[in-house]
């Protein structure tokens, strides 16, 4: 076989030769058109026989002619697909989607040489083929996490930072009590509902802290999965055959349901949302939000009240479905590994006397920071990892890197690096607690910390929420663990235990647990009694 750009220099100059043959007759338009696209080849293939001869080929799956190995990228679990190919050819590989090229990562070193120490030129993000230009290029001012290395994104991103270290500082920590008591509550009355109550949870502390309105955390929710859905590889068609995108507004139906049914409504609700605050601002009965902050702090950032509006509303769904991830999976993680359940309740027994955890607990309850850790380890909700995209032509340890290329830190497999995650596939929280495990830190009134870890990605692109994160899970997982026991259930009939699956989720870019069943109850009834006081207190205190 001639290796492909062989082949497309042969085509091109065939063409060329066929086309003066037709220039020399009547046919001279045609021709020259036939004699350009003929050259364009000639070209393209020249210059990558060129870059071929010059460089490293970055191994790779075959790649079949335009569409790539868009055949074989299952709609569903694409991590495990991407990587089995990475098992097979390495921590850096290079395959393509519909002319798209894609650099798939799974070795922690690379990724930190290119998308850290280069993040320069790799802080790009890929353009989301289903929304209405998600990178800002033209000014929408809409995506903040999706949009491309540009102005919009700069000043979005520093202002978003500064209005969450300063609500860390001030009076996040009080909605998080908050909500954790409420959540530990409802827990008690809705036994069988724990993935709604958290995830519902992480979607009122959102929506407190964006606009101060924790009442519509149930269509904040929606939304987060609507936009999800939107962009993940799993949603609509558009996003693999990316062409149709293309088709005519009148004729394609993917843009209008973008448009009618998620896109302007969202912002019109996220708009309704922001000027809600401004009116209690006006009537005096505004609370702390980040829409005040902008409103009445700090315009300095932002050029309007549209972009704030945008920005604030993007924020409230970012922390929904990534937050929720990690609390449910510490479910799962714990229902199959008991005795860490078990270590986490003595640990916070020992420590807090009786009464629930809180932040200022955290330094003496190093296990349970280790349970968490790992649980985002072995069960990352973002198991692809974010894409990042390369700016310019880069060449790196003699592989040729070409501007436009997308990147993919795959987490899925970089948890899995067994020089790091010795005995990776299985759940071991004493990695963080034991000398001589490759990943031990001291002190342990610091670490295990989740900030820093590798889900929450790279370089000038990684998360701001992730102190957010810590807190909120810490105070989550922690108040169920001094709560409650939880345990399989058993088929009423059958006597039979009821599986509690660990790789079962959706195939979003952030997953979560399929719906599970489990066993829920306060450890006794004077925690029972407890968890009712503490709600109650902490409604009485809300009212006052
Ligand atoms: C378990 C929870 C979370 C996980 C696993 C997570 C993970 C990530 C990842 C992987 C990225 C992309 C990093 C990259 O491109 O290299 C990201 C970006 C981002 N995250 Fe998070 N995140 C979480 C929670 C949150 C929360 C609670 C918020 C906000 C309130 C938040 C706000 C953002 C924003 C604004 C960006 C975009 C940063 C940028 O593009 O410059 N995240 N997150």
């Amino acid at each position: 076989m001639f290796p492909q750009h062989e082949r497309i220099r042969f085509v091109g100059v065939r063409l060329i030769n066929a086309a003066w043959a037709i220039r020399e007759s009547q046919h001279a338009i045609e021709a020259d058109k036939a004699i350009l696209f003929g050259t364009q080849v000639f070209v393209q293939s020249a210059k990558r026989w060129a870059l071929d001869s010059k460089y490293i080929p970055i191994p790779g799956p075959t790649q079949l002619p335009f569409i790539g190995r868009i055949h074989d990228l299952p709609r569903e679990y694409a991590w495990l697909k991407f990587k089995e190919w990475s098992d097979k050819h390495g921590p850096m590989y290079l395959t393509s989607m519909l002319g798209t090229k894609l650099l798939v990562l799974s070795d922690e070193s690379i990724v930190e040489d290119l998308l850290v120490k280069r993040g320069k030129i790799y802080s790009d993000r890929p353009s989301m083929r289903s929304l209405v230009d998600s990178k800002s290029t033209h000014g929408s001012m809409e995506y903040l996490p999706l949009m491309g290395k540009n102005q919009y994104w700069a000043r979005q991103r520093k202002w978003a930072h500064l209005s969450i270290s300063k609500s860390t500082k001030a009076e996040y920590h009080g909605v998080m009590d908050y909500e954790v008591k409420r959540m530990l509550f409802k827990l008690t009355e809705q036994p069988d509902e724990p993935q709604f109550l958290l995830e519902d949870m992480a979607s009122r502390i959102m929506c407190t802290l964006a606009w101060d309105q924790p009442e519509v955390s149930r269509k904040n929710t929606i939304d987060a999965r609507d936009l999800l859905h939107q962009i993940s590889p799993c949603g609509p068609i558009t996003n693999v055959l990316t062409p149709l995108w293309h088709l005519p507004f009148w004729i394609n139906p993917w843009k209008k349901a973008e448009k009618y049914e998620r896109h302007d409504p969202l912002h019109a609700w996220q708009t309704e949302r922001f000027n809600d605050v401004k009116l209690k601002i006006a009537k005096g009965t505004s609370r702390p939000s980040w829409a005040r902050r902008f409103l009445e702090q700090d315009q300095s950032g932002l050029s309007s009240e549209k972009e704030a509006a945008s920005c604030v509303g993007m924020l409230a769904l970012m922390g929904v479905l990534t937050v929720g991830g990690p609390l449910q999976y510490f479910l799962v993680s714990m229902v199959h590994h008991p005795e860490w359940f078990k270590k986490c309740q003595q640990e916070i027994d020992e420590v807090c006397k009786g009464r629930m955890p809180t932040l200022q607990d955290s330094p003496r309850l190093p296990i349970l920071r280790a349970c968490i850790k790992e649980t985002i380890r072995w069960r990352p909700n973002i198991p692809t990892g974010v894409g990042h995209e390369v700016m310019e032509d880069d060449v790196y340890n003699g592989h040729f890197i070409p501007k436009g290329t997308r990147i993919l830190p795959l987490e899925w497999a970089i948890l899995r690096q067994e020089s790091k995650y010795p005995d990776a596939w299985n759940f071991h929280p004493e990695r963080f607690l034991e000398p001589g495990w490759p990943t031990y830190r001291e002190p342990l009134t610091q670490y295990p910390t989740i900030k820093g870890m590798s889900p929450f990605g790279w370089g000038q692109r990684t998360c701001i929420g992730v102190g957010l994160t810590e807190d909120e899970v810490f105070m989550g997982c922690g108040g169920i663990a001094w709560g409650f026991d939880i345990g399989f259930k058993y088929d009423e009939q059958t006597g039979e235990k009821i599986d509690v699956p660990t790789d079962k989720s959706n195939s979003l870019l952030i997953i979560r647990p399929d719906k599970f069943e489990m066993s829920i109850l306060p450890r006794s009834k004077e925690r029972r009694l407890a968890i009712e006081e503490l709600w109650h207190e902490a409604l009485d205190a809300q009212v006052e």
